[in-house]
């Protein structure tokens, strides 16, 4: 395998939109970013698109499915969870009930999912999953409360003991949102105490740090920020938290992209893998593995193949990323738009 990244498998960003179950997709609005009816048809054809490119698997090596996609097929009737097992890509399940509003907090928010979630895993690793996720988010410009970092950290440790204890491997993400104004030092400050507390929680409930996988942002400034920061100041600030923050028994780290363009984040990943670093840092990226790829098909049959090639360009570029090997020569325009969205909400 020549790379260990996860590919998000969900439809669409906006869960509200999309749906996170199979219950719970909704069939309207039509989404906001290429114009297309949420139906079940669609994600459907969406999600074949995506597992099916011959050779994703030479970039990819795991992808984190949404309850449904789990349960479902591709238009020619194949699981799309053997699909991706053929591809050599080991399929996950996000296994949180979303986020809402933390009651006592300044404005934020709390991730739901612990009721229940031990039966749920079992039936999920029955069914084929074979590592979890949960995200919860951190707001800068809205304090963080102490009772908001504890509130994280405290579901990511129940949340990752649980999974192990079900035989999934728990990927582990306090997401800090790019919103604000705030320059990089404050967002290292915070991210140094969202790590710090979601470590001494998941120690004391005996989490078996060999067995996570850690799904960080990266430090950057705040997206309205005017103060801008180059990828190796990235790097810099980041890996300068991961050394401080996590323990050396921690096996592997995959950045999301919150918001960052798609070269921008394949840029700072290549920027980490260029500086002396223990780790071998990778990408579990939504938008920036995605956007190109969504745009390109915009729901039409005639464009899968084009779409294809595009999230192959990313996965690739992603991959050599995560080789240090990355060169942004040639990159299309609109791979380097920026997809920060003010208080955007999956
Ligand atoms: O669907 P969730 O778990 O709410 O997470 C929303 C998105 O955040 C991610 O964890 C990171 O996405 P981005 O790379 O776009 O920031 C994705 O895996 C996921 O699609």
């Amino acid at each position: 395998m020549a790379s260990a990244t996860l590919l998000k498998s969900s439809f669409l960003p906006k869960k509200a939109e999309w749906g996170t179950t199979r219950q719970a997709a909704a069939p309207k609005p039509v989404t906001a970013s290429i114009g297309l009816e949420n139906t079940e048809a669609n994600r459907q054809a969406y999600r074949t698109l995506l597992v099916t490119p011959p050779g994703l698997g030479n970039y990819i090596s795991g992808a984190i499915l949404f309850e449904e996609t789990l349960y479902q097929s591709t238009v020619d009737g194949k699981k799309i969870v053997d699909i991706l097992v053929e591809q050599g890509i080991v399929p996950g399940i996000k296994v949180d009930k979303g986020l809402v509003p933390l009651v006592g907090s300044n404005d934020e928010s709390w991730c739901q999912g612990l009721d229940g979630l031990a039966s749920r895993e079992a039936a999920y690793y029955q069914q084929g999953a074979r590592f979890a996720k949960w995200r919860t988010v951190v707001s800068i410009p809205n304090g963080p409360s102490e009772l908001a970092v504890k509130e994280a950290a405290w579901g990511l440790a129940r949340y990752a003991a649980i999974s192990q204890d079900n035989g999934l491997v728990p990927i582990v993400e306090p997401e800090i949102m790019l919103d604000g104004e705030h320059g990089i030092e404050r967002t290292f400050e915070v991210a140094q105490k969202v790590w710090a507390e979601t470590f001494y929680y998941m120690a004391q409930n005996n989490v078996m740090f060999e067995g996570i996988l850690l799904k960080p942002s990266m430090v950057t400034p705040g997206a309205e920020c005017k103060d801008r920061a180059t990828p190796e100041e990235v790097a810099s600030y980041t890996l300068k938290l991961l050394q401080r923050r996590i323990p050396p028994s921690v096996p592997g780290i995959m950045f999301l992209s919150g918001g960052q363009s798609e070269v921008e984040a394949t840029l700072n990943l290549n920027a980490m893998n260029q500086a002396p670093n223990p780790w071998h840092v990778s990408f579990s990226y939504a938008r920036a593995l995605q956007n190109t790829c969504l745009k390109t098909w915009g729901g039409r049959p005639e464009n899968v193949a084009a779409a294809q090639e595009a999230l192959l360009l990313r996965a690739k570029a992603n991959s050599l990323a995560q080789l240090g090997k990355y060169t942004s020569d040639g990159e299309a325009a609109e791979a380097s738009e920026n997809m920060f969205v003010k208080n955007y909400s999956y």
